[in-house]
């Protein structure tokens, strides 16, 4: 995820740069982007919907008119060279971007046909419904117990503190089956179950990022974002992140960043291909887009001619 206050091409990933193939074969255009090649017909009423979304920091555009819908129990990806505005989109789908001061949201986010971006919306409770997973595994240097325990505590879905025993409310057991079910789900009870008052920072980079997804079931999202979760991890632990999202996906809605275009073309069901300037040059279905993109654009960016 790019960080950064200042803005300006990048040489290097400039991708308004015509590429030099001869399209004149392929009856493919680079240069516009009809909407048919961003409608994804998938049938259904959305889970979330993005409309005529724009997105500055400060005089900088980084999202320029995306429109994107996004089915349930699936799993998006999102990919697009460096700085294409990947990171930007996802945190516009819980408000993410509402902590960065320079950056300014206009179009429309629907969840289930509410629009999340409405006066007076709890942010607590949308962040709690769309979950969140960094590219960095990031635990609480606390036990892995009290990770998983942390959002339903905060919540009031449980109370296990003294002044919950004091007042007659002991809901430890409702806490323990919530980590144990949540552990299990993100799959690495198995390796943490003898061990669960240990510190979360013992475990390794795979292990911690599975305890995030853990810590971000825990309080039962309908939808898990996740910017680039394996990024950061080797193939192995890959490989079992990768098998979650895949499992995750029948139960919840996913939508995820990555480089790695094996991996969205493995796990994904549809994809979405935004290039330099922030636009959409490409959504639909991932097979389609992966092996027959109708955009010149996202050919050559597939095929590495670019990116
Ligand atoms: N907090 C911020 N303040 C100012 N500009 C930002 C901020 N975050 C992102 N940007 C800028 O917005 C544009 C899109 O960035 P974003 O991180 O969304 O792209 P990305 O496709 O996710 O990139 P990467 O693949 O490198 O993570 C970039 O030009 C970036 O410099």
């Amino acid at each position: 995820m790019t960080e950064t206050t200042s803005l300006g091409t990048d040489e290097t990933t400039d991708t308004t740069v015509e590429p030099t193939t001869d399209h004149s074969q392929t009856g493919k255009r680079s240069e516009e982007t009809p909407e048919a090649w961003t409608e994804y017909a998938f049938g259904g009423e959305p889970k979330m919907a993005v409309d005529g979304l724009d997105v500055h920091y400060g005089d900088d555009q980084a999202l320029d008119d995306i429109s994107i819908k996004i089915p349930e129990k699936s799993v998006t990806a999102l990919i697009g060279p460096s700085g294409c505005g990947k990171s930007t989109f996802l945190r516009c789908l819980n408000r993410m971007n509402d902590r960065i001061r320079a950056a300014s949201v206009d179009g429309t986010v629907t969840f289930e046909g509410q629009d999340i971006y409405q006066d007076g919306l709890d942010l607590v409770e949308l962040r709690k419904r769309v979950g969140m997973v960094f590219q960095a595994p990031n635990p609480f240097p606390k036990s892995i117990r009290d990770n998983i325990a942390y959002g339903p505590r905060k919540h009031g879905r449980v109370q296990t503190d003294l002044l919950a025993k004091l007042t007659g409310r002991d809901d430890s057991e409702q806490e323990a089956e919530i980590v144990e079910r949540s552990l299990k789900q993100a799959a690495i009870w198995e390796e943490v179950n003898d061990r669960l008052d240990d510190n979360a920072l013992g475990l390794s980079g795979g292990q911690q990022q599975r305890l995030c997804i853990a810590r971000c079931l825990a309080v039962d999202p309908e939808v898990i974002l996740m910017d680039e979760p394996a990024s950061a991890l080797d193939p192995i632990a890959t490989a079992k992140i990768e098998d979650l999202i895949e499992e995750l996906a029948e139960e919840y809605t996913v939508v995820i960043v990555t480089h790695n275009m094996q991996q969205a073309a493995r796990i994904s069901d549809q994809t979405a291909v935004f290039l330099t300037g922030g636009r959409l040059a490409e959504y639909g279905e991932t097979n389609q887009v992966f092996e027959n993109p109708k955009s010149q654009r996202v050919e050559d960016y597939i095929t590495g001619k670019f990116g």
